[in-house]
């Protein structure tokens, strides 16, 4: 029998039925996926148990505690925690990806790299008191995002959604999404986003930058130019000198 490890994919709820199924059909994600905002195409389903959600909660608490060395999330955050530096990037983090999510993105977001994802980035952003409390409007380094509730009790901190940044008046109409613990939000990266200030509580949300170099190869998301590489540590921003192999299509499908 294999010896169960600490962070398992199992822990994953009804994703798992995703499993084997390179093609997961309409009426399956029909009952795992429900549009939240369908012109925006922004998604909300379930991602982790309750008993995950806390026994993640703790173990980020002992790391933050800890006298471990530790990067920001990114250069707006200035609380939470890379998974990497926790370990959890190969155990949680890849197998999420390439397992659950490669194949739900692919039917939700083809046009974007949604079944082109080879790299992530991976980070829990923390808003509490006296820290950080909101996070102001901008787009992601990603061409797919997933922001999960993990909790722990809070008020406010709800997610705002406009358009592509490249749009005009892509605020105009905001799109308020409330958060469900251990329920994920899907969006594209480009998609125009904030945290409304958090009421009471404290709030901490897996997000996962998900990124297809055969996308960014072509046209960084941040600069809107073609990339002049430099070379990086593990996955770096997600850009490849080789394109992936290309997948074959059957002409009659
Ligand atoms: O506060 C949040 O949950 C959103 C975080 C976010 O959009 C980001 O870090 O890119
Ligand atoms: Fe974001």
């Amino acid at each position: 029998m294999r010896k169960p490890r600490l962070w398992d994919v199992k822990d994953v709820p009804r994703l798992t039925r995703l499993v084997g199924r390179p093609k997961p059909t309409p009426a399956l994600l029909a009952d795992t996926v429900r549009p939240s905002a369908e012109e925006k195409r922004i998604y909300r389903l379930p991602v982790f148990t309750a008993p995950f959600c806390q026994a993640l909660l703790q173990e980020l608490e002992h790391f933050e505690q800890s006298d471990m060395p530790k990067g920001r999330p990114n250069t707006m955050n200035n609380y939470g925690v890379l998974l990497h530096e926790l370990g959890l990037d190969e155990p949680l983090v890849t197998p999420l990806r390439e397992r659950f999510l490669q194949p739900l993105m692919a039917l939700l977001y083809p046009d974007c790299g949604g079944g082109w994802l080879d790299s992530h980035r991976a980070f829990v952003v923390k808003y509490a008191p006296g820290q950080d409390r909101e996070l102001g409007c901008h787009y992601d380094n990603a061409e797919l995002t997933i922001n999960v509730a993990l909790g722990k009790a809070f008020t406010g901190g709800a997610l705002y959604f406009g358009g592509l940044f490249q749009a005009p008046s892509a605020l105009a109409r905001p799109l308020e999404v409330a958060h469900v613990v251990g329920q994920g939000i899907l969006h594209r990266g480009g998609q125009l986003h904030g945290a409304r200030p958090l009421g009471t509580g404290e709030r901490w949300n897996l997000v996962i930058w998900l990124r297809a170099s055969a996308v960014r190869n072509r046209l960084c998301p941040m600069c809107c130019r073609t990339p002049d590489l430099v070379d990086d540590e593990g996955f770096g921003d997600g850009f490849t000198r080789e394109e992936p192999t290309t997948v074959d299509l059957c002409v009659l499908t």
